[in-house]
């Protein structure tokens, strides 16, 4: 499988706090990627260092290279609007804007030029409502608000609005610790599909998940990348006593 993030030596500070220290990492393309470990280890933060989020956190710095492709993220001709189309994400909370199905969806190919008129944009809006799992359920309601769906609805309904932009990568912040177990499901088969087009990263404090959605793992501890591996080896036959400790419920 092809590389899709290399990280060498990332450093991420906020302010005197050292939350990352020294990652490397390769991330590939057609995979998912969990992010696993205890409470404030820097999952989330080394997950918003891969489309630039921590930017927009002002006592927040990132050191080292982090390269998409082989083109470093953070150089200066970089627009890190583009790069975030590029490389979408999804939160822990459903965050539909306040406007209709149809405009949600539209919303990010229409700022990037992606459609050169309205028939263009409504096979958009269909391609990325069925890549999203929620086509069926929302194609008679197009008009209707987004933020009127369900919670496992609305987060689907984000998931095909990070699509609309045909991204190569979509980062995943716990997108299910707000979703009804059936939701969850839901979500999780939707991840697995989305892996035959797209590099993806999720964040997940259920190991349980990342067992069942990822085939790579990555375990981190107080700001450190402790051990990435296939996600079998990891839950079967980790190499390090505290990715060992923490998926046995000792640590964490
Ligand atoms: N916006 C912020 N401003 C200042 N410090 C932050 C910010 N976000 C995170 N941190 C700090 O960075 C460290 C790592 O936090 P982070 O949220 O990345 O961990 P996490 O593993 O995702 O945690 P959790 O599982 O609880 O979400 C913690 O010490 C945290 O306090």
């Amino acid at each position: 499988m092809n590389v899709k993030f290399s990280a060498r030596d990332v450093q991420v500070y906020y302010g005197d706090n050292h939350a990352i220290k020294d990652v490397n990492v390769d991330i590939l393309d057609k995979t998912v990627t969990a992010f696993i470990g205890p409470s404030g280890c820097g999952k989330s933060t080394f997950l918003r260092s891969l489309n630039r989020m921590n930017d927009t956190i002002p006592i927040c710095r990132v050191e080292g290279d982090i390269l998409l492709d082989g083109e470093d993220i953070n150089a200066p001709q970089v627009d890190p609007v583009q790069l975030r189309a590029k490389v979408g994400m999804v939160f822990q909370k459903p965050n539909p804007f306040p406007k209709s199905i149809y405009d949600n969806i539209a919303y990010g190919p229409r700022i990037h030029g992606l459609a050169r008129n309205k028939a263009e944009l409504d096979e958009i809006v269909e391609k990325s409502l069925r890549r999203g799992a929620i086509w069926d359920e929302v194609k008679d309601r197009l008009d209707a608000p987004g933020t009127g769906l369900s919670g496992g609805q609305q987060q689907r309904l984000c998931i095909a609005r990070a699509v609309a932009t045909e991204p190569e990568v979509l980062l995943m912040d716990e997108p299910c610790s707000a979703l009804d177990p059936i939701a969850t499901a839901q979500v999780e088969e939707l991840i697995d599909e989305l892996k035959a087009s797209y590099s993806v990263v999720i964040v997940t404090h259920s190991m349980q998940q990342a067992a069942r959605v990822s085939q790579k793992t990555a375990f981190f501890h107080l700001g450190n990348l402790v051990e990435y591996d296939d996600t079998t080896t990891i839950f079967t036959n980790p190499r390090d006593t505290r990715t060992e400790s923490y998926i046995t419920g000792r640590i964490g």
